[in-house]
């Protein structure tokens, strides 16, 4: 897997990444949706440079500009509920781009710190052939990435994988190291510390799908 760590060097980057950690920003919910979709933003531009471009020429009021545009359709995949938030940056950026939803959660069977993830939700358009970005926010275990990439890949075939985190923890990084394939890209705005006991990413932010749209029962 290729990592690409977007906070190693300085930038404005730093600031909305620090308003979505700070206890009391987080109380600005309209802010914090809106700080992910910032980062999104950035994010976009970032795996934007990557990409395979090809030629075309645009027509101005004086004359013929030749330029490149991004050669191969876009579909930006995000994990409900946190990844919305991220989508919407993404989305931003790659104006052309089609969408897909997939729903991720953790289930506790047995109402203690032991869960496994439940994907049912699924609405995606046809990838085959494409470049995909998959967006959540948070990365702790993997496990939610890791479900939803296979989930995918059971009846699709991309032909470039971005995925795009805002934080993640050393754990879930390492995991997708030894679940994905080697060809697939991982955007992280920030790694973290560690996973707590309830493999919550410290320092982190706390629950994004919460802080995002209210604590859900
Ligand atoms: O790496 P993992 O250990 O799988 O954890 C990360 C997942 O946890 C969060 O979702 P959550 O389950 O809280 O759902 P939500 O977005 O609906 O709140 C987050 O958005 C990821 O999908
Ligand atoms: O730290 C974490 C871990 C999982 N989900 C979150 O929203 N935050
Ligand atoms: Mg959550």
């Amino acid at each position: 897997m290729h990592i690409h760590y977007l906070s190693q060097n300085n930038s404005i980057l730093n600031h909305f990444l620090a308003q979505i950690r700070d206890v009391k920003v987080q109380k600005d919910t309209m802010r914090f949706r809106k700080n992910i979709e910032r980062v999104g933003e950035i994010m976009a531009y970032e795996i934007s440079k990557t990409l395979e471009y090809a030629p075309v020429s645009i027509t101005t009021p004086l004359g013929k500009k030749e330029t490149e545009f991004v050669k191969k359709p876009v579909v930006v995949c995000s994990i409900l509920r946190a990844g919305l938030t991220l989508h919407n940056g993404l989305l931003n950026f790659f104006d052309d781009a089609d969408s897909g939803f997939v729903s991720a959660y953790r289930y506790h069977p047995n109402n203690d710190d032991e869960f496994v993830i439940q994907t049912q939700y699924q609405a995606v358009p046809n990838l085959t052939g494409k470049t995909l970005l998959l967006a959540d926010p948070m990365l702790a275990t993997g496990l939610s990435l890791e479900a939803v990439f296979k989930k995918l890949m059971a009846t699709n075939k991309p032909e470039e994988i971005h995925i795009a985190v805002v934080i993640a923890a050393p754990e879930g990084i390492a995991h997708l190291q030894e679940t994905l394939p080697d060809n697939v890209h991982l955007w992280v705005a920030d790694k973290d510390e560690y996973l707590n006991s309830h493999k919550y990413i410290v320092p982190g932010l706390g629950d994004a799908g919460d802080l995002a749209y209210g604590e859900r029962l």
